[in-house]
């Protein structure tokens, strides 16, 4: 799969809210911490972490749209630091035991890149995203298909003025 036509779009989808909010400094710090977010939110649908409880994850659709809007943040950032136009394959890295590791992995890797913006750094969360996806059992045609669904509701949200 090639990613550059989710790269086009994120491009685009990002010009468009900067536009409509009359954005023009720089935003990547804010877009880092969207994504740190939404990689909390990702795990708390997946409820991966809570010993504490009996109750299962949320199903799937849920999981996996808070998954794309990750996604949208991992490409906006890259985008940002004129990493995108090298990603043509998704990345894929060390395989770990469970979703935790995974996460706390993918975390540390959205901290190191904040710090030092490299392409390696990058690759690194694509690969932590991949993880995550093949434990939870994603395909990327599903992953694909739920980003272009939420790409679009992305562009509703800012013409209803949400
Ligand atoms: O520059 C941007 C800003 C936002 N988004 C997208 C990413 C994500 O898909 C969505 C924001 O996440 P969400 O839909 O969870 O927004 P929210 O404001 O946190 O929604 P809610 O209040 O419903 O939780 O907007 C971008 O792609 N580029």
């Amino acid at each position: 799969m090639n990613l550059q036509s989710l790269v086009k779009m994120q491009r685009e989808l990002d010009s468009y809210i900067e536009q409509k909010r009359g954005i023009e400094e720089d935003v990547f710090d804010r877009k880092v911490i969207a994504l740190l977010v939404e990689l909390g939110e990702l795990a708390n649908e997946t409820r991966s972490f809570k010993f504490w409880s009996d109750k299962g994850p949320s199903e799937k659709a849920i999981i996996l749209e808070e998954y794309v809007d990750s996604i949208h943040f991992l490409l906006s950032i890259g985008i940002e630091k004129s990493l995108a136009d090298e990603l043509i394959e998704w990345p894929v890295g060390a395989e770990y035991m469970d979703l935790n590791e995974a996460f706390l992995a993918t975390y540390k890797g959205i901290s190191n890149f904040q710090q030092v913006p490299s392409a390696k750094n990058y690759t690194s969360i694509w690969e932590g995203y991949a993880e995550i996806a093949r434990l939870l059992g994603f395909t990327t045609d599903e992953v694909v298909e739920a980003y272009h669904a939420k790409n679009e509701v992305n562009y509703t949200r800012q013409q209803t003025g949400y």
